[in-house]
């Protein structure tokens, strides 16, 4: 009999979000998502500090000052781990740019080309690696030239609403990753429960929406904190487990069946035409997705300093 994992895959690509390599293997995933906190957990394991030490050793030779040696680290972490990570999966990995270059195009692009050219020199083409951009009116903007003018894959994340959505598919972004399990935890603390879960609404919206419109742009479920959830976004074009759900799949019967709308050129949404005032307008009016955005990159930049402070450390140490 196929398993829960087998049957979603039928409808929905599955994908990892997880750094450890190790633990993907047994799931057969094409690609694998990272992000600040799950590259800082990886980077803590004791079988994973021989990639630290290689970073920093690289992060020294190429730095000509100590902001570039750190900088050079974090990135050489990155892309020594998507290496790893690329040996298991195969397509693709999925790397997050600096959390801190939110609110700047030209340095989120020249970051992120420097981070597939820094993959192209391990001999590694760009099409394997796809750029994690914020979801700010300035991270899509950042994707959009990189997508248009130099052929990288973007995948735009701290997603929460339609507005996001409508910008990152004009954009011409490749996936778009909406938060489902962390939006329904903002109405639960907000003791604002609809009755509907409200994550897996907007994703199904998102979804309907790129479909209706013929968006090249992907929908790949994120931030799950149950196998309910997952279940209930099944039919979506891509959903990243991490470890825990993909090996709850794999053990447990879950019902899989495609909850996606079934004719979404009949939906009755309507084209969102946006520019800069009226994107920062529109998440200015939704309290959920500009709150989250805020918390969420917050969060995301405090690991990734945290895991700065450790290159700092040793750095210092191997002086
Ligand atoms: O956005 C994507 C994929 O595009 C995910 O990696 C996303 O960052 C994660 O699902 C969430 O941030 C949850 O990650 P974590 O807190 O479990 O590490």
């Amino acid at each position: 009999m196929a398993t829960s994992l087998e049957a979603l895959k039928e409808i929905t690509q599955v994908i990892a979000d997880t750094a450890d390599f190790v633990a993907i293997k047994p799931y057969s995933v094409q690609e694998a998502t990272t992000n600040p906190i799950i590259i800082l957990q990886s980077a803590s394991l004791p079988q994973y500090k021989n990639i630290l030490h290689k970073a920093v050793q690289y992060g020294q030779n190429t730095g000509r000052n100590n902001k570039e040696v750190i900088e050079n680290t974090m990135d050489m972490i990155n892309v020594l781990f998507g290496e790893e990570i690329l040996k298991v999966v195969k397509y693709r990995v999925h790397i997050q740019l600096d959390p801190r270059l939110a609110f700047n195009i030209s340095l989120s692009v020249e970051r992120a080309l420097k981070i597939v050219k820094m993959f192209s020199e391990r001999g590694i083409d760009k099409n394997h690696v796809v750029i994690k951009l914020p979801s700010t009116w300035e991270g899509i903007q950042a994707a959009n030239i990189l997508e248009k003018n130099h052929h990288v894959n973007c995948n735009m994340t701290t997603m929460f609403s339609l507005t996001q959505t409508a910008a990152c598919a004009e954009a011409g972004v490749s996936y778009l990753a909406p938060f489902v399990g962390r939006i329904s935890l903002w109405y639960k603390e907000k003791s604002r429960e609809t009755g509907r879960h409200e994550g897996v609404e907007i994703l199904k919206t998102i979804q309907t929406y790129l479909r209706k419109f013929d968006y090249r742009t992907k929908v790949m479920g994120a931030y799950f904190i149950n196998a309910e959830e997952v279940g209930a976004v099944a039919g979506c074009d891509l959903a990243t487990l991490p470890v825990a759900l993909l090996e709850d799949f794999a053990k447990n019967n879950h019902p899989v069946t495609d909850e996606m709308a079934k004719d979404p050129k009949s939906s009755n949404l309507e084209k969102l035409v946006l520019d800069e005032a009226r994107f920062r307008w529109l998440m200015n009016e939704d309290e959920m997705a500009t709150e989250l955005l805020a918390e969420i990159l917050g969060v995301f930049s405090s690991h990734y300093i945290e895991l700065e402070n450790i290159v700092k450390e040793m750095v210092k140490l191997s002086k």
